[in-house]
Order: structure tokens, then sequence, then C-alpha cells
């Protein structure tokens, strides 16, 4: 058995199996391209995030990771349903759910606070309780102090954390993730990971977070899916081993962290390459 065959066997052995939040068996889906043509951007997903699993896919570029998350969604819909959202077929969108992108268009007319409160706001909740809830988020996100700030006052990093707030002041019970912090500089993006595990760790609602980082998925999931390259499908998982509350940096420095580092990207450098040269062939 090669290092990635015997870690992915000791990982699918573990893990007590609980009630599944996202679940889908044989998964297909395509859709035309700018020329007309029938792609099939996913063949054969099998996914299984149980409730309070904080679970990071990776994959090579195009491979399908933010079209599976917009099924998960209920934003692109799926004939047939092979998904389902807690046991339910997804047919169209949930308010369970909760959606972060990499970047977050607040509105440059209200504060930090006004535009975490829009949610409670649409939602009808009286000033007084709305007012509360938004406090309480961004206090969780580290952001207490500046609630009367407007957006071109404050960072990046704070910005994406006001997107986070305004998606998880309405409590969503699972938080779909498509690189959260991609677009954050390397140092702002370790402080945000930080800030968000912590987040997480007291609140485990149920995560699947997109990710090209494996650093990234490998220091803060209970399970990493790895993608072949398009049509995207799973072809390996990883339970990762390692005690929570987790502090990142730490993490990073454990033996487990460079195997698990290099089991996966094992598992990945042929799909991106496959991806890289799909590219240029412009399939
Ligand atoms: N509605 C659609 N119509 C046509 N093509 C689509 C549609 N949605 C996605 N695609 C194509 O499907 C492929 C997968 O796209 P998707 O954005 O899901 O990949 P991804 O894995 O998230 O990529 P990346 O890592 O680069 O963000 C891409 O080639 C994309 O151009």
């Amino acid at each position: 058995m090669t290092k990635a065959e015997t870690i992915r066997a000791q990982s699918t052995a573990s893990g007590a199996p609980a009630a599944e939040a996202i679940s889908a068996a044989g998964l297909t889906f395509s859709a035309k391209d700018n020329k007309g043509r029938e792609l099939t951007i996913l063949d054969g997903v099998d996914l299984s995030v149980r409730e309070g699993e904080f679970v990071a896919i990776v994959g090579p570029s195009g491979c399908g990771k933010s079209t599976l998350l917009n099924l998960v969604a209920g934003l692109i819909p799926c004939a047939g349903s092979k998904l389902k959202l807690f046991g339910a077929p997804v047919t169209g969108i949930d308010p369970r759910i909760g959606y972060v992108f990499q970047t977050h268009a607040l509105l440059p007319w209200r504060t930090v606070l006004g535009n975490v409160e829009i949610g409670p706001e649409i939602k009808g909740l009286p000033a007084t309780e709305r007012r509360r809830q938004a406090v309480e988020v961004l206090r969780q996100l580290g952001l207490e102090g500046f609630e009367d700030h407007y957006p071109a006052q404050i960072s990046g990093g704070m910005r994406q954390r006001v997107g986070l707030a305004r998606t998880l002041v309405a409590g969503p019970e699972v938080i779909l993730m498509d690189e959260p912090f991609g677009a954050l500089d390397a140092q702002t993006k370790l402080l945000i990971q930080d800030i968000f595990i912590n987040y997480w760790e007291s609140h485990r609602k149920t995560v699947l977070f997109v990710t090209h980082d494996l650093g990234e998925a490998i220091t803060m999931a209970d399970r990493i899916l790895v993608m072949s390259a398009r049509p995207g499908r799973f072809k390996a998982t990883y339970t990762v081993d390692i005690p929570r509350p987790r502090a990142l940096a730490q993490v990073r420095r454990l033996p487990q962290y460079t195997t698990y580092w290099e089991s996966i990207w094992e598992d990945l450098k042929d799909e991106a390459k496959t991806a890289l040269l799909a590219d240029g062939s412009g399939r």
C-alpha cells in the first residue's frame, strides 16, 4: 500500500455515522457550453455530510466545486433531485442554508451594523432584536467597536468578516462556503481562519467549504473530499484526525499535517494536470 492508500484507508475506517445534513447519490449534472455543446460538469457524485460536520472540498480548477455548492443551495435547479437536505430532496432555495462567497457586496451607504442587520430587517424583526443579534455576531467575529464604521473605512479582511456576519446572523443550519478567504492576503487569511474556526467550534453548524488551499482544508476541516478533474466526482476522502479545539498555527507544525498534505497532493496533482491540459485544449 502506498502512503496515500494507507492514510486513506485509516480515514475511511474511522468516523461514526450521524444524521445526514446533505447527501447525494450518483449525482450527475450537465449544462450547455457557450457553443451549445452538452458539458458534463458532475458525474456520479456521492456525498454525505453529517450534521455538525465541517467538510472541505478540494479539486482542480473547473471540476465543478462551485456548481455542486450551487446545486446544494438550490440556486441551480436539479431535475429529479438526487440531492437531499436533511433527508428531503432539494427543490429550491432553503432558509436553513447560508452561503458565503469570496467577496461580499456590502452596501457602501450602510454602516457595518446596518449591513449585518439587513437579513433580520427583511425578516421583520423589531429594531432592538435585530440590533442585538447583529452586535452579537459582530462580537463573535472580532468586529466589536467597528459597528458604526462604513465599508470604505475598514480593511478587506474586516469587510470579509462583515459579509460572513451577514450570513451567520440568520442562524443557518448549513453554511456553504466557496473559497471564502481566497481573496485575502496570506496573513489576513490566517487570522480570519482562526476567528472563523473559533466561531465554528462553539456553534458546530454543518459546513461545506470549497478551497484550493490544502493547508486551509487540513487545519479547519473534519473531513476532506478530493474531487477529480471535470466531470467532477469524489476520488478520495480523508478524515482529519486532529483534536479540537484547534490552534491552527500549531496544527501546521504537527507531523500529521505534512502527511495529510503530501497524501492529498498525491491524489490531486494528476487531476490538476488534467484540468490544466483541458483548459489549454478548450475542452
Ligand atoms: N451553467 C453553466 N453553463 C455552462 N457551463 C457551466 C455552467 N456552470 C459551470 N459551467 C462550467 O462548468 C465547469 C465547472 O465550473 P465550476 O465553477 O463549478 O468549477 P470550480 O471547480 O468551482 O472551478 P474553480 O475552482 O476554478 O472556481 C467550468 O468549466 C464552467 O465553465
